[in-house]
């Protein structure tokens, strides 16, 4: 049995000055049992725990290290941007860049504005459609997550769902009422939603594939009547690609289902892992923003220079990296016939999604498509598989509404290894063998 007596001693102390001993809900295990680990380092495709445990991990910090932990050239930018001060709060020739790469990688973007984090980038778009538009009301779909946003938590997903608040006490009713939502690849709920609301909604946001229910994709026809129902109603449409952007193509979702966005979210490999979030889109939209128009955003640290030289130093990797998606495209190719394979192998008929190099496996045998489908997920034998993945040397995501990432470091090696592990662990939950 593996020891995890520095973790679990770090996270009683931690309970006492922390809530709940983490800084981020989703990361206290409480979805699949057992105490957090509490992690020292990570390289590579390995991460390594205070009790010296290594395992090959598939979070990737919750999406930003695609290229894996410990990448040189990020370190490398950032050891730099840090002799020059870790901050000024002035504008600076590195931000100038970064939004040129950004909007010459995303051709919806026109213009983008940086912040800190994901929750940043959704809570401001929103607030700029409302300001663009003079409406009030939003769509967002069940099981979808963009942050932790008031207009956000409702119907919410990832850690939300996961600890059982997909509607968070302390959300005003007033701000809830202006959130509508719909089930996720179900157009004509969609229009209704509008019709009813005739002239009042000022924005659709959506993840165009969803991370947060667990890995779903967009029915075929869903993005593009969403983009088409926006056109006909004035209505901005907001793509969160704070999970997808960098992730699924250069130009995120939007450049794998050619479908574009008004306003783009974007978040976690923007920076490299660092905390940064970015909001772009129509010039004629961006151009609101304040201090060239009249909505207000603003920032202490955003655009932080030492930020900014991760993310684009990240950016920069991947654009100049030809075969990046296809080769992450393969290894998690391999991931999921692996896994089938040990599902056939047990007669099991569990459910996988992927594409690129996102994947889920649901504890169904239905098709997992929206929020309703993802929740017929048997949620305990998922935390008895990732307690099993993590005895075999595999660190999950803990907890089934989450997508796990693939990121350049896992080598066919490593996925022989991953596919092995999950043999084992589906063997052991079913058949009670040993791991
Ligand atoms: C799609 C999506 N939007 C927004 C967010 C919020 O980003 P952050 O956690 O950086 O605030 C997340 C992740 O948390 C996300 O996955
Ligand atoms: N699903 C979330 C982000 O995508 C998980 C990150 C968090 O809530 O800490």
């Amino acid at each position: 049995m593996t020891a995890h007596s520095n973790s679990q001693r770090l996270f009683e102390e931690a309970q006492n000055y922390i809530p709940g001993g983490v800084n981020s809900p989703v990361r206290a295990f409480k979805a699949v049992g057992g105490n957090p680990l509490f992690i020292k380092s990570a390289k590579g495709a390995y991460i390594t725990d205070q009790d010296d445990n290594a395992y090959i991990e598939l979070i990737n910090s919750w999406g930003p290290m695609i290229l894996g932990h410990g990448n040189t050239h990020i370190q490398a930018a950032v050891a730099k941007a840090i002799e020059d001060s870790l901050s000024f709060g002035a504008p600076t020739a590195i931000e100038v860049e970064m939004a040129k790469m950004i909007c010459g990688m995303v051709p919806s973007i026109e213009k983008v504005r940086m912040v800190n984090s994901g929750t940043e980038a959704t809570m401001s778009a929103i607030r700029l459609a409302r300001g663009f538009t003079g409406r009030d009301k939003i769509i967002k779909f069940e099981g979808c997550y963009h942050g932790h946003g008031d207009s956000f938590l409702i119907a919410a997903g990832s850690g939300a769902i996961t600890l059982g608040q997909p509607d968070s006490p302390g959300v005003t009713q007033g701000v809830a009422r202006d959130t509508l939502t719909a089930p996720y690849n179900n157009l004509d709920s969609v229009h209704e939603i509008v019709k009813a609301n005739d002239g009042q909604i000022a924005a659709i946001i959506v993840e165009p594939v969803a991370g947060n229910m667990g890995c779903v994709l967009p029915a075929e026809g869903f993005l593009e009547g969403l983009r088409s129902l926006c056109d006909e109603e004035g209505i901005v449409l907001i793509f969160d690609e704070v999970m997808t952007g960098f992730r699924l193509s250069k130009a995120g979702a939007q450049g794998v289902f050619n479908v574009q966005a008004d306003i783009t979210t974007l978040g976690k490999i923007i920076g490299g892992g660092m905390p940064v979030g970015a909001y772009g889109g129509k010039k004629e939209i961006m151009d609101y923003v304040s201090p060239q128009g009249p909505v207000y955003q603003a920032g202490t640290l955003s655009g932080n220079p030492v930020a900014m030289a991760a993310g684009l130093s990240m950016l920069t990797q991947i654009n100049e990296d030809e075969t990046l998606y296809a080769d992450l495209s393969k290894a998690t190719e391999a991931l999921e016939e692996g896994f089938q394979a040990n599902l056939d192998e047990l007669g099991l008929g569990y459910t996988m999604n992927r594409i690129g190099s996102m994947i889920s496996l649901f504890f169904t045998e239905e098709h997992v498509v929206d929020f309703d489908t993802a929740k017929t997920s048997n949620i305990e034998l998922f935390g008895k598989y990732f307690r099993e993945m993590l005895n075999n040397g595999v660190y999950l995501a803990p907890s089934q509404y989450e997508s796990l990432f693939i990121s350049k470091s896992i080598t066919t090696d490593a996925v022989g290894k991953i596919v092995e592990a999950n043999r084992i662990a589906l063997k052991a939950i079913h058949y009670n063998t040993k791991s």
